[in-house]
């Protein structure tokens, strides 16, 4: 990991890919919403180089319309709701996520999911959580984050988004926080190519570095 310049004050986490370990259900579940919201369906052996496109690039080659994008989601996040017992954090989040409480990291969570399935995958480990937004369209978590920012009184500058996502990345950058990237989510290193993450963690357990 690149160590973080300063210690940010408020970390606001991403959930899946980030802190849930929603890819092998995402990967499972992808061509039954394929089939009912008639875009293309994905190979096994595509799912590499789908992993290294940005979601613009993902939704042109998958031929997916803007128009689509809120129907899609709420059949992931529906059918997720249904099955929630079937994902899980990423080990070493519980004891990051209590690190950082610890050692007064502000913690909040900007999510695309749904606040009942954010809720019910954390479980009593939300009770870290100040702030958790969920809901958010894929484009539209930079208006999510900079509500945060203001509602805790935090300069953008003392806050660090972390996620797996390129759409992250511009999120956090377009709100003028630091963005880290996560080695274990959905996004791989490819997706990231021309992005300039101020911090990167390869393992769940680096997270704790945000405490400086
Ligand atoms: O990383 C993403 O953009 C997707 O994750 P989310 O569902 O928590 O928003």
């Amino acid at each position: 990991m690149n160590n973080p310049p300063v210690r940010y004050p408020l970390a606001i986490f991403d959930f899946d890919g980030t802190l849930a370990d929603s890819f092998p259900f995402f990967i499972a579940n992808f061509n039954r919403i394929a089939d009912r919201h008639r875009f293309s369906r994905i190979r096994e052996e595509e799912i590499e180089a789908l992993r290294g496109c940005g979601a613009r690039e993902l939704m042109a080659r998958l031929g997916i319309p803007f128009w689509k994008l809120p129907l899609i989601a709420r059949s992931f996040i529906t059918l997720m709701k249904d099955n929630q017992a079937a994902i899980s954090l990423f080990d070493g989040v519980p004891s990051a996520l209590s690190c950082l409480a610890r050692r007064d990291v502000t913690l909040a969570l900007v999510s695309s999911n749904s606040h009942a399935n954010v809720t019910g995958i954390l479980g009593h480990h939300c009770r870290h959580f100040r702030y958790v937004d969920c809901g958010a369209s894929v484009f539209g978590k930079a208006a999510r984050l900079r509500k945060i920012l203001r509602t805790a009184g935090v300069p953008p500058g003392q806050a660090i988004y972390i996620g797996d996502q390129p759409t992250d990345c511009e999120a956090a950058h377009a709100a003028d926080m630091a963005f880290g990237l996560v080695s274990w989510g959905y996004g791989s290193a490819h997706a990231f190519r021309g992005f300039r993450p101020q911090a990167h963690f390869d393992q769940v357990k680096d997270l704790c570095r945000i405490a400086g």
